[in-house]
């Protein structure tokens, strides 16, 4: 197993050598584009500062480009760019950049966003066409289901119009219909996510043999504070079961800081400690807020199943669906085998670490 992870961490040191470094830190870079009021900074202060979806209503124009850290199973950069930025005014190559997240607002079918996630998508197409390009069509709970789908389907067909006119439709790119006040949006950012993961194969194999051995039909790694799932197992995701993942964590994450053990310190729970340095971004807010493991009863009538919660590293917790027998009567293996997948994705951290410099 030992070598099989030395392979991603060379598979590592190769893609995250053309990126830019801060803190001593390869970071995945993320562009979020997208024409003003579309709902960029809402994405990020939600997904990743916790920000209650009601209060993006508040938020200013973003003047100047921001940068966010982020850490998970890898560190990632936010570039939340300000609504009238173009390829040339970025200030950085696109080669720079993982994945590009072009937002537009679900209501505006007009000339101008599409014409400028064109320019992008061109540009990409020239200078970096290994960049994911996903589009977040946004803001898509506004609508009733049948317009919904026609202007997700219009903006599709525009965007599809306009590459066939330039000769650039070879080039790869993703739509997904988001909004900040349903799950629609965690699921969407996952599934981008999960193409900057190069570790991702190894980490799904950890969750197919938890699975197996512990009789659990789903079961999600997930980033405990964003709520994004890094990894799952090889069965299909169905979208209650991800929801219901999401709600469990919300609540423990809100919960967990009353129930604080006075022995989990950063020191315990492993976090490392970096030094910050003047370049780098806003680094992301650690906030205490676990139960080590938690288990609720999601039908209690019999068969049953049971929803378990176990903290991975300090970022990141397993989530597993187990049916109440086994929970009840074989609780002991469901934890031993907890034990060796965390093992596992510790290894898996620490070789994506060592890959990028930072330990
Ligand atoms: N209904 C709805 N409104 C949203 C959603 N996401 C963001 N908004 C609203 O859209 C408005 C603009 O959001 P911002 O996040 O500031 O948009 P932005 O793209 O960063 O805007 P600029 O900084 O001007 O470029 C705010 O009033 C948000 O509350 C959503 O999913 N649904």
């Amino acid at each position: 197993m030992t070598s099989t992870y030395g392979a991603t961490s060379s598979a590592s040191k190769r893609t995250v050598n053309s990126r830019n470094s801060v803190n001593g830190v390869a970071r995945t870079k993320i562009l979020l584009l997208g024409q003003r009021r579309s709902g960029k900074t809402s994405i990020n202060e939600v997904l990743f500062k916790s920000l209650p979806p009601k209060q993006t209503f508040y938020l200013e124009t973003t003047m100047r480009i921001s940068k966010h850290a982020y850490d998970t199973v890898i560190p990632l950069e936010i570039w939340d760019c300000p609504g009238n930025i173009t390829v040339d005014t970025l200030g950085a190559p696109l080669s720079q950049f993982s994945a590009l997240i072009f937002v537009i607002d679900i209501r505006d079918l007009y000339k101008q966003p599409i014409s400028k996630l064109v320019e992008f998508i061109i540009a990409a197409y020239n200078d970096n066409p290994q960049l994911h390009v996903e589009v977040f069509v946004h803001k898509a709970e506004k609508l009733q289901e049948d317009d919904k789908i026609e202007n997700f389907r219009q903006i599709q067909e525009r965007v599809q119009d306009h590459l066939l006119e330039r000769e650039c439709e070879q080039m790869p790119y993703n739509f997904h219909l988001t909004s900040v006040y349903d799950h629609s949006l965690h699921e969407a950012f996952s599934k981008v996510l999960h193409k900057l993961i190069h570790s991702l194969p190894f980490l799904e194999d950890l969750l197919n043999v938890f699975c197996a051995n512990s009789s659990s039909p789903k079961a999600f790694l997930f980033d405990a504070a964003s709520r994004l799932y890094v990894a799952t197992d090889a069965s299909p995701v169905d979208s209650a079961t991800h929801n219901l993942c999401c709600d469990y964590l919300s609540m423990l994450n809100a919960f967990g800081p009353l129930y604080q053990s006075p022995t989990s310190t950063p020191a315990r729970l492993r976090i490392p400690a970096a030094e910050p340095s003047p370049d780098d971004p806003a680094p992301t807010e650690t906030k205490d807020r676990f139960y080590p493991s938690a288990a609720a009863s999601l039908h209690p009538s019999a068969p049953g199943t049971t929803l378990t919660y176990h903290l991975i590293t300090p970022q990141l917790a397993l989530l597993a669906l187990v049916p109440t027998g086994v929970w009840d009567g074989r609780r002991g293996l469901v934890e031993y085998n907890v034990v060796f997948f965390r093992e596992g994705v510790q290894e898996i951290c620490d070789v994506e670490r060592e890959a990028r410099g930072g330990g």
